[in-house]
């Protein structure tokens, strides 16, 4: 613990931490995978970026396997070469941890906390395509998180038949009660994110059965459930705009079938009337593999509008008119792919923090999310979640996250200890989720 009652850092220099098995076996596989990818699309990059670009994939193969040769061998990081509006800031901040440790020397590998070093890592990725100019705009990532969609299609189907079903219901007025809607649709948003690609470390991780038939059997799996606080706090700001709807954001997380899950979540929100439009917050370069860049937002909903199924494609077609409209807006501040968590949002992004504020509720997706949520400490789990948040708290926000990284607050006392006994590694498994709601933070 802190002097200023706040727990440590979640960092690898502890051998026992998901921290630690993340850079010892993890991010080594990413790299030597990446590598491997590039090299099996060799001729379909060149095809699309001009022979040319061949010498450019070779450097930034040499790249990553000097990368992952550092990591191994826990060398310090080293600034950033390539450009970006982002440069200055990462460096700096480099700068500013070498100055502040104890040996004056910069972060290493194995030392360095969990947050920062992960970070770090996927922004040093996107560093080696900003070296090689003909190549701008490559996606390391871009061929396994499409593969995750195709893969994942028939629970798309299923689902959007279903979305399909519900929203005619809502328009003819016949429809189940909002509540129950809104709460199933949360779950499936929920269980979405069990399925990405980083805890896999790259390897096909998609939702093959259909995730609605899941959700009775995984609801005990919910280890906090904040989903009627979070729709009356939605009811009441709109009550307080004499029956108005708002504002709702989703701060998205993984491409694939998570995507199409929280696409259905905002679909919902607009179609019951709980919202008017949805901000949606992606990517503003490949992330954490998985996440979502405009470029997977715009491939998705092409390739939906593309398919041959009545729902799937009526929903591609709806939402790309969503966009146009204006009802749905896609947005990737770069602070989203910034080191830092969210408790440093008002002094690094005041922008961002005074935008999450003109909305009635934020959705925050995932794993990742959620450690920055919490700062990614090694919180006592019966710690409220609004204390987690160490002052963070631009709207009222709930988060939707399988738990996937051992850092957890606002569980009930007693119940980490309940569920260890059920499963060991219930902290990382996926196979467990919270539903954690902060309205505001005083107590
Ligand atoms: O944010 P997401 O997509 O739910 O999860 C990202 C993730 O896979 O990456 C980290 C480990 O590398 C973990 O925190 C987490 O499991
Ligand atoms: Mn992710």
């Amino acid at each position: 613990m802190g002097t200023d009652g706040v727990p440590e850092s979640l960092s690898p220099k502890y051998e026992s931490s998901f921290a630690y098995y993340t850079v010892h076996s993890r991010l080594p596989v990413i790299l030597a995978q990446t590598a491997d990818n590039l090299c099996r699309r060799k001729n379909d990059i060149l095809k699309k970026y001009g022979q040319d670009a061949a010498d450019e994939l070779k450097f930034i193969i040499g790249k990553i396997s000097k990368l992952r040769y550092e990591v191994q061998t826990n060398k310090p990081m080293l600034p950033l070469e390539g450009d970006g509006p982002d440069v200055a800031v990462w460096n700096d901040e480099l700068a500013a941890q070498t100055a502040a440790s104890e040996n004056g020397e910069p972060p290493k590998w194995y030392t360095a906390t969990w947050l920062y070093l992960e970070c770090y890592f996927y922004r040093a990725l996107n560093d080696f395509v900003r070296l090689a100019p003909k190549l701008a705009g490559l996606d390391l990532f871009g061929d396994q998180k499409r593969t995750a969609y195709n893969n994942s299609y028939h629970a798309v189907e299923s689902l959007l038949t279903y979305l399909m079903e519900v929203t005619t219901g809502l328009q003819k007025g016949t429809e189940k009660d909002i509540d129950e809607i809104f709460s199933e649709f949360l779950q499936v948003a929920l269980w979405g994110n069990k399925c990405d690609l980083s805890i896999s470390s790259g390897s096909e991780n998609s939702q093959k059965q259909c995730v609605l038939e899941q959700l009775s059997h995984l609801k005990p799996n919910i280890l906090a459930d904040d989903t009627a606080e979070t729709l009356s706090t939605l009811r009441s700001a709109m009550t307080a705009r004499s029956g108005d709807a708002g504002r709702v954001d989703i701060v998205l997380d993984n491409a694939g079938f998570e995507l199409v899950t929280d696409l259905c979540l905002a679909e919902i929100l607009l179609a019951a009337g709980l919202a008017s439009c949805v901000h949606l917050h992606g990517k503003a370069m490949p992330w954490f593999i998985s996440d979502v860049t405009k470029g997977d937002f715009d491939w998705t909903l092409d390739t939906m509008c593309a398919t041959n199924n009545l729902a799937v494609s009526h929903f591609g077609s709806k939402w790309k008119w969503r966009m146009q409209e204006g009802s749905w807006m896609f947005k990737a501040h770069s602070f989203w792919t910034l080191p830092y968590d969210f408790s440093q949002m008002r002094d690094r992004a005041l922008d961002l923090y005074q935008d999450l504020g003109q909305a009635d509720l934020l959705f925050f997706k995932g794993d990742l999310n959620y450690r920055k949520l919490v700062g990614d400490r090694n919180w006592d789990p019966a710690t409220p979640f609004c204390v987690s948040l160490r002052g963070f708290h631009p709207a009222p926000l709930c988060s939707l996250r399988a738990l996937k990284a051992d850092t957890v607050a606002g569980l009930k006392p007693g119940l980490a200890e309940e569920v260890s006994k059920k499963e060991e590694k219930w902290q990382v498994s996926g196979n467990w989720a919270t539903i954690s709601f902060c309205r505001d933070l005083r107590p």
